[in-house]
């Protein structure tokens, strides 16, 4: 069909663009009837035809969906150079050029210039790889048209970009609202607007034939669903009222883009931050300095504004968005997973929590009826009868595409339906009530209606005629079956006067309990095998489900992974957001979890500074997936699913997460050493620079010659985007912790400048002569200032246990193309230009001696920082 649509738009003689995709009408033109509107659309309750679909899709354009859209070059650059980092950069720049520093100024405005490039095309290009990554997962909208005029209306599924205004779709649970709609028709719907309006909880729509006034809010009136909402519950007819850049969160968005705020995005900002009120305070130091004890004025400013912006990582957005392209990239070759935001891989590499639902993870989510019970306990098929004329009829009058997996085992179990009573009402399932009705015509008694609950044993028995006792005693039985691991549905039935008006959630009262219908669902072959491993990579595992403590707990029990106790989601609302974390942390599996709690229970385990990834497959795990650092879904789940999760999964199946996890961790892990490595030599040259500027009566290295040095740190350090990071790196959750890393790289920073000052000792020794040590000195400190920074980089790249037989790498390349280029440039023909002198031979012997010294501390720096990170 998008081929169909491409000749088309290539063959066909395009009609001039309307300006700016105008909507045909205004979306909820004020007071039209629904028919109207069809009318004011071009439309009818029969639809488009595909011909006039086609012109109006080269007429409006694609249908883009928020997450796909496109973000231009021009925006990305403007965010680039919104980056704190540039901003400084720059204004150190600017600062330069007043004084006419003009070298300076000239040398700092290309570093920003290469790296906003880098950053800009590096980010494009991954975004182009996401986007075709993302092109493997179509999401499609279920449309109603009809070949020609004359035909017979049909209803199709055509990918939601193909979707126009006028276009009437039909809206199931888990499908995305492909475009912005006003509802014909709607069987107890309820949508998911998180997207537009950060609201977690569904929110009930309905048709109406004129719509009055509505409550405040674009995303607010009842009879108008938007592009970038998905149905929770209940089905709708509805009619497209504008698609693609003309909807409301479009609109919306235009403004200014709501960007998550990523675990990795905490970090980095809290070091950033950290490190430019250092870069911000370092040029007055200097200066100050510099005054104080030389007697030097303005003249300093060049030399202070470098060596603040020796301190920039430049190349970390760069090296970021390199090194998780890759990772995607490899994910998706491998293992065909779909990485869907770039920024969750890394976050993915430092998921500490991961929360899980049962059924389909631990489960294979192919349950088998295995009995049914009546109130005693005894086998009774009729309970069996109940359940499945209820399956049935709420599957065929709430408009449900398909059954859900229990209703299917139950219908399969229960063959022969033909005869049974007709059904002429229902209230479909609902993941917060877990209750389904069904409302029957009793065959041979006129004038009474049979009114059939099934659904969670304690929901059902709630609205049971019951003494407390006989209550309890149902509930045991039921926790009986549950400690067998049996999945459970309770039935119940009552009697009623035959009524043509609705029924409602109110009529479930009153009721006769029948009895249980019992279910097995075989465990995934992987799951005790994958929980294992997650546990020994350092993954706490929860199990968040709307099921039975029992079933959840023996499912639990027979993968090899203690259940503890059970928290309900009853005892999680009585317990405050403060309490819950710390309830949450102890506790692994919570049952009978409503979406909201699954939601609530994730937040308040991120509120005690985990990061928590959630693997789940339903609409009721929407509200949960937004709410978690990381979104994981199998590729089977539902649309509205699948476009909200961060990282899609082959097949559900948990090996696969710990697969995911370990390509996190790989990137996640380059991204630290680099920033971990960079940050602590930028930090020991800058310390080393400040205390020669106090006590040389020269500068101890040109503007000049800090920025061309940046430069080939730079360079080098792009390697660690393309890095094998060591299997340590792999064993843990990969997270940067700002205390322990400003520890780490003031920490190492001052080794380094250790190296420096004792770098400056072997030159005062083996260079004399006013002019020539000055020139002799910038050379001196340069080649050792690479040679250093070579060695930091083999050293620290893989931590305590880089040694574990490991090969060369691109690391190790790049920091030998830095040590060449430290000894040999100074002897160039560029040494003289840059102001750098040649050096004595004795300087090379005795540097060689400070190198290996300084090898040897940070040898014993490096073991002593792991251990204690090991057993911190
Ligand atoms: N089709 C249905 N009709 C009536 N009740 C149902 C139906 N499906 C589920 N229930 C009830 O709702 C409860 C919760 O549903 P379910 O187990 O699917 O929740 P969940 O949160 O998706 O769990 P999981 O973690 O296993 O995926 C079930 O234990 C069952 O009692
Ligand atoms: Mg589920």
């Amino acid at each position: 069909m998008a081929e169909r649509a491409a000749a088309f738009r290539a063959a066909a003689p395009v009609p001039p663009r309307p300006p700016a995709h105008e909507p045909l009408a205004p979306p909820d033109a004020a007071g039209l009837t629904a028919l109207q509107l069809l009318r004011a659309h071009g439309s009818g309750p029969r639809g488009l035809t595909e011909d006039e679909a086609a012109r109006r899709l080269a007429r409006y354009g694609e249908n883009a969906l928020p997450a796909r859209r496109r973000v231009t070059r021009r925006r990305r650059l403007l965010r680039s150079l919104r980056d704190p980092f540039t901003t400084v950069l720059l204004c150190l720049g600017v600062l330069s050029a007043v004084v006419a520093a003009w070298g300076t100024a000239t040398v700092i405005l290309s570093l920003v210039l290469v790296s906003c490039v880098l950053r800009v095309s590096g980010e494009h290009r991954a975004d182009r790889s996401v986007a075709l990554l993302r092109a493997l997962l179509p999401t499609t909208a279920t449309v109603v048209r009809r070949a020609e005029d004359a035909a017979e209306s049909r209803t199709r599924e055509v990918p939601v970009g193909e979707v126009v205004p006028g276009d009437v779709v039909r809206l199931g649970p888990g499908d995305l609202v492909p475009a912005d709609v006003r509802l014909l028709r709607a069987t107890g719907l309820s949508v998911h607007q998180q997207a537009l309006t950060g609201e977690s909880a569904p929110v009930p729509k309905h048709a109406v034939q004129e719509p009055g006034e509505s409550p405040p809010g674009p995303f607010a009136p009842p009879h108008l669903c938007f592009q970038g909402s998905s149905v929770a519950y209940g089905s709708a007819t509805a009619l497209v009222t504008a698609t693609g850049a003309a909807t409301r969160f479009a609109a919306a968005h235009r403004a200014g883009d709501r960007r998550r705020f990523t675990a990795f995005d905490r970090s980095v900002h809290g070091i950033s931050w950290t490190l430019i009120r250092f870069m911000l305070l370092t040029p007055p130091l200097v200066l100050v300095a510099g005054a104080a004890l030389h007697g030097r004025g303005l003249e300093t400013l060049p030399f202070a504004v470098a060596v603040a912006v020796g301190l920039t990582p430049e190349m970390l957005p760069v090296v970021v968005t390199t090194a998780l392209a890759r990772g995607a990239a490899r994910l998706a070759r491998e293992h065909r997973v779909i990485v869907t935001r770039l920024p969750a891989l890394h976050d993915l590499g430092s998921v500490d929590v991961l929360c899980l639902d049962k059924t389909g993870t631990l489960t294979q989510d192919r349950p088998v009826v295995t009995g049914a019970l009546d109130a005693e306990g005894r086998d009774d098929p009729e309970v069996l009868r109940w359940a499945a004329a209820n399956a049935w009829w709420t599957l065929h009058l709430a408009d449900l595409p398909v059954p859900d997996a229990l209703d299917e085992a139950v219908l399969e179990a229960a063959q022969e339906m033909a005869d049974g009573p007709e059904g002429v009402a229902a209230l479909p399932f609902d993941p917060v009530r877990r209750l389904s009705t069904a409302v029957l015509r009793t065959p041979g008694r006129l004038g009474r209606d049979t009114l059939v609950v099934k659904g969670a044993v304690e929901q059902v028995l709630d609205r049971c005629v019951l003494d407390a006792e006989e209550r309890a005693r149902l509930l045991d039985l039921a926790a009986a079956e549950a400690a067998a691991g049996s999945r459970l549905l309770a039935v119940a039935v009552a009697e009623r006067p035959a009524r043509h008006g609705e029924w409602s959630h109110a009529d479930e009262r009153g009721l006769t309990f029948r009895g249980l219908v019992t279910f097995g669902d075989a465990l995934a072959p992987t799951a005790a095998d994958a929980l294992a491993e997650l546990a020994g990579r350092g993954v706490g595992v929860k199990i968040l489900t709307g099921d039975h403590p029992g079933t959840a707990a023996q499912v639990c029990r027979a993968l090899g992974l203690d259940p503890g106790r059970v928290l309900t989601a009853d005892e999680a609302d009585r317990l405050t957001d403060a309490e819950l974390g710390p309830a949450a942390r102890r506790t692994a599996v919570f049952a009978r979890c409503g979406p909201e709690h699954k939601a609530r229970i994730v937040t308040a385990l991120r509120a005690t500074g985990h990061t928590v990834g959630f693997l789940g497959d339903g609409v009721n795990d929407l509200p949960a997936l937004h709410a978690a650092d990381v979104g994981l879904c199998p590729r089977e789940s539902v649309d509205a699913v699948r476009e909200c999760a961060d990282v899609v999964l082959a097949e559900k199946d948990l090996a696969a997460v710990d697969r995911a996890i370990t390509a996190g961790r790989h990137s996640g892990g380059n991204i630290g050493t680099y920033l971990r490595i960079t940050l602590s030599s930028n930090l020991g040259n800058v310390f080393a620079m400040l205390a020669t500027a106090l006590l040389l009566p020269f500068l101890p290295m040109l503007p000049a010659q800090v920025l061309v040095q940046n430069l080939c740190f730079d360079a080098a350090q792009l390697a660690f985007a393309y890095e094998r990071p060591s299997r340590a790196v792999l064993r843990r959750p990969t997270r940067l912790r700002p205390r322990g890393f400003l520890r780490f790289i003031t920490g190492f920073g001052l080794i380094n400048a250790a190296a420096d000052v004792a770098t400056f000792g072997v030159l005062a020794l083996t260079t004399h002569g006013a002019h020539a040590s000055q020139e002799a000195f910038h050379a001196g400190w340069f080649t050792e200032n690479l040679l250093t920074q070579a060695l930091v980089m083999i050293v620290l790249r893989g931590g305590r246990h880089a040694a574990e037989g490991r090969t060369a790498g691109p690391v190790h390349r790049a920091a030998l193309g830095l040590a060449v280029i430290g000894v040999l440039l100074p002897l160039s023909p560029l040494g003289p230009p840059l102001a750098m002198g040649t050096l004595p031979p004795l300087y090379y012997v005795l540097l060689a001696t400070v190198l290996a010294l300084y090898a040897a501390v940070l040898v014993v720096a490096r073991d002593r920082y792991g251990r204690a990170a090991d057993a911190g």
